[in-house]
C-alpha cells in the first residue's frame, strides 16, 4: 500500500497541482480516478463531500490547496524557512482566488450563462489577478525565473496549472505577462515534469 493515495476525478481540475507536486518530488502515490457517473456512490465517502482527498495515515484530507501545502512541506517544496514560506503562500492564496474565480467561470452549468461570464472574466477580471502575480513574482524571485528564493516550490507548479487551464480558455490570455511566461517555461523544463507531462492521462479539464 502507497503512503499517499490521492482521489479526484478522471480530470485535472483542482487535483492537479497535487499530481504536479508528487511529480516533481518523485514521490509514488496511489490514485483514484472517479468518472462522473461513479461520483454519488462515492460522496458519502468524504469527509466534506467534495474531492480532491489526500489519503495519509489512515486519514482523509480534502481541500485541494491544504493538500498540495501539506505535500509541498513533506518534499521540500514550500520554501526554505518561516519568511519564504509566507512569500509562497502570499504566492499560493493569490493563484487560489484567480483559479476559484476560473472554476466557477469554467463550471457554470447553464450555458449561456457561462459564455457571458467568461467574456466578463477574460475581458475584465483576469488581468487584476495576473498583474497582481507579476508583482509578487518580481517582488519575490530575486530576478530568477521561480517566484521565491530562486528555487522551484509547489506555488510555481500551482501557476503553471493555473496557466493551462487559462489557455485552455483563451491562447492569448498570457501574452501580456512577459514573468508568468518565463515562469511557466522554466517549470515546463524540469526534467520530473517533463517526463509527467509526456506521460499523464489526457483529460479535457
Ligand atoms: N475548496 C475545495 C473545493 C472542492 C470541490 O468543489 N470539488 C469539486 C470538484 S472540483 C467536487 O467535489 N464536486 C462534486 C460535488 O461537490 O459533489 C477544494 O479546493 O478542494
Amino acid at each position: 500500500m502507497s503512503t499517499y493515495k490521492l482521489t479526484y476525478f478522471n480530470a485535472r481540475g483542482r487535483a492537479e497541482v497535487c499530481r504536479l507536486i508528487f511529480a516533481a518530488a518523485g514521490q509514488k502515490y496511489e490514485e483514484i480516478r472517479y468518472e462522473l457517473h461513479e461520483w454519488p456512490s462515492h460522496k458519502h465517502e468524504t469527509p466534506l463531500g467534495h474531492i480532491p482527498v489526500l489519503e495519509y495515515e489512515d486519514v482523509k484530507l480534502p481541500q485541494s490547496v491544504s493538500i498540495a501545502r501539506f505535500l509541498a512541506k513533506q518534499f521540500q517544496l514550500a520554501g526554505r524557512d518561516n519568511f519564504e514560506q509566507a512569500k509562497v503562500d502570499a504566492v499560493g492564496d493569490t493563484i487560489g482566488d484567480a483559479m476559484s474565480k476560473y472554476m466557477s467561470v469554467r463550471f457554470e452549468r447553464d450555458e449561456i450563462k457561462r459564455r457571458e461570464v467568461t467574456k466578463k472574466f477574460l475581458d475584465e477580471e483576469l488581468s487584476k489577478y495576473l498583474q497582481n502575480l507579476e508583482i509578487l513574482g518580481k517582488l519575490y524571485s530575486n530576478g530568477g525565473p521561480f517566484f521565491v528564493g530562486n528555487q522551484l516550490t509547489w506555488v510555481d507548479l500551482f501557476f503553471y496549472d493555473l496557466g493551462e487551464k487559462l489557455l485552455e480558455l483563451d491562447d492569448n490570455s498570457l501574452n501580456n505577462y512577459r514573468w508568468l511566461r518565463q515562469n511557466r517555461a522554466e517549470v515546463e523544463k524540469q526534467p520530473r515534469i517533463v517526463a509527467y507531462l509526456k506521460t499523464r492521462p489526457k483529460t479535457p479539464f
